[in-house]
């Protein structure tokens, strides 16, 4: 039965594709996985529609391996889990931790959490962590009809003064070359 929030894994590399784990990453995917700028941005200009799915969000605890990325005081915050679909494709799963105090980030819906983060220049992203996905993924890709492969997955975090936000997002498919 899939439930939220997706738990993921907890072993992240640096952003590079040396390392062994890693290899098996198209250049393609990996252009992707660095991307510096806004994800939703670039799938919109692959694409003739671009929507999210909102999959679950919730007030959580959050999980102990994801707690030192945290201030302390950090115990309960806002989930967002989502679906980016390019032409009705559901190319990303996202999953991302918002601090509750920030209100207009709780209330997003369908609207892209980088149409928010990307157009107030004062977030910026830290160390983009690498790693691949199977199991935790394959209730998701059962109901999406897709077949169980390994994904890969890149998370941030970004900082905007005291607040800290995580983003992580998984590519359940390739996006379309343009
Ligand atoms: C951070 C971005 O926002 C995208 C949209 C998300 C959402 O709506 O929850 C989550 C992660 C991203 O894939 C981005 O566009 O880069």
């Amino acid at each position: 039965m899939l439930s939220f929030p997706i738990s993921l894994p907890c072993k992240w590399y640096s952003g590079s594709f040396d390392t062994p784990e890693l290899r098996m990453i198209s250049r393609y995917l990996q252009s992707w996985l660095l991307e510096e700028g806004s994800l939703t941005a670039r799938l919109k200009a692959t694409c003739e529609e671009f929507f999210v799915e909102v999959l679950s969000e919730s007030r959580q605890p959050v999980p102990d391996e994801l707690s030192r990325l945290f201030p302390d005081d950090e115990i309960q915050m806002w989930c967002r889990e989502v679906l980016l679909w390019c032409d009705n494709q559901p190319v990303v799963y996202a999953q991302s931790w918002i601090p509750e105090s920030l209100q207009a980030m709780t209330k997003l819906g369908t609207t892209p959490l980088g149409e928010v983060l990307f157009q107030t220049p004062k977030w910026t992203r830290g160390e983009v962590e690498i790693t691949l996905i199977d199991e935790p993924l394959y209730e998701l890709l059962d109901k999406l009809n897709l077949k169980h492969e390994t994904k890969s997955a890149r998370r941030s975090v970004f900082t905007q003064g005291e607040f800290s936000m995580l983003v992580c997002e998984a590519f359940l498919l390739e996006p379309k070359k343009t």
